[in-house]
């Protein structure tokens, strides 16, 4: 579980991070949502410390990552798997040597047990044919699962995503999608995703935070979505025409497993966004 109190972080004079306070849960697919310019990055950023936060704290099952030494930020980094935009692959190497390096990195382990765990999660993401390969040589879905599979081959009990879809087709990104909410079941990872990807929002999302200016605007899972009350939350989850009609004919019909009895139990909403009639 991670968690999060009051979070601030600045670039000179601009606040960017304005006090966030939230939790995520292990064993569940958190996406953080929102519009250009929220804050996504940066959030993301700061959780794993490429940016020092402002103030505030971050709790990683209990331990505060701004008060740990640098033997324990090092050990915090060997328990986290992270899959960056654009797959972020070392082109010079091949496949398998790129889901090795975490192994290089972080453990002392024997070539031939480094050897068995990559294999082992080259199997996982289905990627047996392309091991010796290099990554101009795959396509960008297959880019995709050879990131994925570095983030988990050494076990993490964190995985942080940033924008795993991203220029991918909508076949390759449910099949991306599934990936992640497996891992995340098999591996009991406490997962944060970061996305702009509404079809991920609808089916994966265990926990979404949404993201306005840089505070934390609404949050609550995908199954109370289509009754969230928050005026600027549906203005963005619900932008395209057809997630529109697809939010209106649920209403209508309230017979989709999407639609929660009680929306107010789950959800927080921002006091100050009048209610939507
Ligand atoms: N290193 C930095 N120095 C100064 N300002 C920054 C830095 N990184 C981000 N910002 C600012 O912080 C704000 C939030 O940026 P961030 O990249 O987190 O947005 P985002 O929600 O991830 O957007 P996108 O969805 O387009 O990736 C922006 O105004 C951006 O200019």
């Amino acid at each position: 579980m991670i968690e999060v109190k009051e979070l601030r972080k600045s670039f000179e004079e601009v606040e960017v991070l304005k006090g966030i306070n939230t939790s995520f849960d292990t064993g569940k697919v958190n996406l953080i949502i929102g519009q250009s310019g929220s804050g996504k990055t940066v959030f993301l950023k700061s959780l794993l410390n490429v940016y020092e936060p402002s103030s505030g704290s971050i709790l990683f099952d209990g331990r505060d990552i701004m008060k740990m030494s640098p033997e324990e930020k090092q050990t915090l980094r060997s328990e986290i798997g992270t899959v960056f935009q654009g797959s972020a692959l070392f082109d010079s190497m091949t496949v398998e040597e790129n889901i090795s390096f975490p192994l290089d990195m972080f453990t002392n382990l024997s070539f031939r047990e480094k050897k068995r765990k990559v294999l082992e999660v080259i199997g996982r993401v289905n990627l047996q044919n392309a091991n010796k390969k290099y990554p101009s040589e795959i396509s960008g879905g297959m880019q995709k699962r050879v990131a994925i599979a570095r983030a988990i081959v050494n076990n993490p009990k964190y995985l942080f995503c940033d924008e795993p879809n991203s220029g991918l087709d909508p076949y390759t990104s449910n099949v991306i999608d599934d990936l992640l909410l497996e891992i995340t079941k098999e591996y009991n990872t406490t997962t944060i995703i970061n996305t702009h990807d509404m079809n991920s929002v609808m089916t994966i999302g265990e926990k979404i935070l949404y993201l306005r200016l840089g505070i934390k605007e609404w949050e609550g899972d995908k199954d109370i979505l289509a009754t969230a009350k928050n005026k600027h939350l549906i203005d963005f989850v619900y932008s395209s025409e057809l997630f529109k009609q697809l939010r209106d004919f649920m209403l209508e019909n309230n017979q989709t497993s999407l639609i929660n009895d009680k929306p107010e139990d789950n959800e927080i909403e921002d006091s100050r966004i009048p209610k939507q009639k």
